[in-house]
């Protein structure tokens, strides 16, 4: 099966830092994708190459390929805009729009596509935000400002918000750090369902939370993809001995 990502001799520096170093990755349409590995190793980093947020960050180079769907997102044709629509992104801290709404925050991205029909956005904030387990805890308050919102909620907005684009790709950047436990458990259930609505990539620093959302989980150390493969496998026998002192937290 064509995967829907995949990344080909990835090499990424900041300046002389050389951050990842010839990374080969495939991501399979329909699954979650663990990336793990200590801090500075260079997950988000990666991540980031995925819709070319390095283009915004001085110094920062990425050479090699990444696929998706078969086309290279670095090819000098290719509309970065349009490329970051297929995209989408969660990260750290939830971030609303703080000036917006709770529907505004959800359409934003449409209506800077030039949507304007009133249904069609109605239409699409309802699916996202079902799609983001948070209709109906917010569907008496949509005109509510966003920020009225609990963490947990806040970071289901901003999955309603991506999800409103119809991504192929979901990045997820450490999406449940800031939250409790609670709110944390409910975004790890969704993401089973999320998974059939648009692919996964998430970096987690939590091994657990990787063991029980990810299909495949990929190891990274120093810049290194030290080991790929699926999930049970790296957890139950990993292959390289770097993979096993990590998991069994011997450093990290
Ligand atoms: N904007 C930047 N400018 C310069 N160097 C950077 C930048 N972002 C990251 N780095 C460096 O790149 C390397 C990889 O960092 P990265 O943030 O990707 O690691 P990480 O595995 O995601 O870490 P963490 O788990 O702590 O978030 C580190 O050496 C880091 O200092």
């Amino acid at each position: 099966m064509t995967p829907l990502l995949s990344a080909q001799d990835v090499n990424i520096y900041y300046s002389a830092n050389h951050a990842v170093k010839n990374v080969n990755l495939d991501v399979q349409r329909g699954t979650v994708n663990a990336l793990i590995g200590p801090s500075g190793c260079g997950k988000t980093t990666f991540l980031r190459a995925i819709n070319r947020m390095h283009d915004l960050t001085p110094g920062a180079r990425v050479t090699g390929k990444i696929l998706l769907d078969g086309q290279d997102i670095y090819d000098p044709g290719v509309d970065p805009v349009s490329m970051r629509r297929r995209v989408g992104m969660v990260f750290q801290k939830p971030n609303p729009f703080p000036t917006m709404s709770v529907f505004e925050n959800v359409v934003s991205g449409l209506k800077l596509a030039g949507v304007r029909n009133r249904d069609q956005l109605m239409e699409v904030a309802e699916r996202s935000l079902k799609g983001a387990a948070l209709w109906d805890e917010v569907k008496d308050r949509l005109k509510a400002p966003a920020t009225g919102l609990s963490g947990g909620q806040q970071q289901r907005l901003c999955i309603a918000r991506a999800l409103a684009v119809e991504p192929e790709i979901l990045l997820m950047d450490e999406p449940t750090s800031a939250l409790d436990p609670a709110s944390t458990a409910r975004i790890e259930d969704l993401m089973q369902g999320l998974k059939q609505i648009a692919t996964i990539v998430i970096v987690t620093h939590n091994m657990h939370q990787a063991a029980r959302v990810s299909d495949t989980t990929s190891f990274f150390l120093v810049g290194d993809l030290v080991e790929h493969g699926v999930t049970d496998q790296i957890f139950t026998s990993p292959r390289d001995e770097r993979t096993e002192a990590y998991i069994s937290g011997r450093f990290g």
